[in-house]
């Protein structure tokens, strides 16, 4: 493995839709993990739910996401490296250049990173799009959701990489070609 990208931004943002983007430009030589596929395994079995309507973006997702939330928290306050490394045991790391986490939510999920990995290997991105762009991606603010620290933690870093996210395109292009380019990647 060469380098580790930290993807984080606000919900609606393009966490997802960028990291997938990277993935299909990086192709077999990248993977995605997410923070928060542990959690939703661990919270679908916990109270039998549908692993599968968990892991989609619906909004099965959505109606328990802040009960999730909670809960994670409690598991994090006791070991706030819990999540991160559930996530990272199943990365093949010998056989890949590049992991992409596309769900960074917390200060303590970089600083998980950066002690088990070294800063050399990590690049943190902030992506970040407007209100009113969020809004029309299907984004309405949720109390107990966008005013917590899952949501906010992260609003006074800094990051290696800032990148708007603001104008549609379908394939991404321009905004991939900018993180390649800033990051040095190839
Ligand atoms: N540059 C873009 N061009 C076109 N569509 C985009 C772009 N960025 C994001 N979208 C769309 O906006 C929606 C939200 O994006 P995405 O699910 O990636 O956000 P997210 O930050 O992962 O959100 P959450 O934190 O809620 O999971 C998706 O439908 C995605 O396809």
């Amino acid at each position: 493995m060469r380098k580790i990208l930290l993807i984080s931004g606000k919900r609606k943002c393009g966490k997802d839709f960028i990291s997938e983007r990277l993935l299909n430009r990086l192709a077999n030589r990248a993977i995605i993990v997410r923070i928060s596929e542990p959690i939703k395994r661990e919270w679908a079995e916990k109270l039998k739910l549908d692993i599968n309507a968990m892991l989609s973006d619906g909004p099965y997702k959505e109606q328990y996401r802040r009960d999730m939330i909670l809960w994670s928290d409690e598991v994090r306050s006791k070991d706030y490296g819990f999540f991160c490394r559930a996530a990272m045991k199943k990365a093949p790391l010998e056989s890949i250049d590049y992991v992409i986490v596309s769900d960074i939510r917390r200060k303590n999920d970089i600083r998980w990173f950066y002690e088990t990995y070294g800063h050399q290997m990590i690049h943190t991105i902030r992506l970040t799009s407007q209100v009113a762009t969020r809004e029309a991606r299907g984004w309405q603010f949720t109390a107990g959701v966008d005013d917590v620290p899952s949501e906010c933690d992260l609003d006074d870093s800094i990051f290696d990489l800032e990148l708007e996210n603001d104008s549609e395109d379908k394939s991404g292009e321009k905004l991939i070609e900018r993180l390649m380019t800033n990051l040095q990647l190839n």
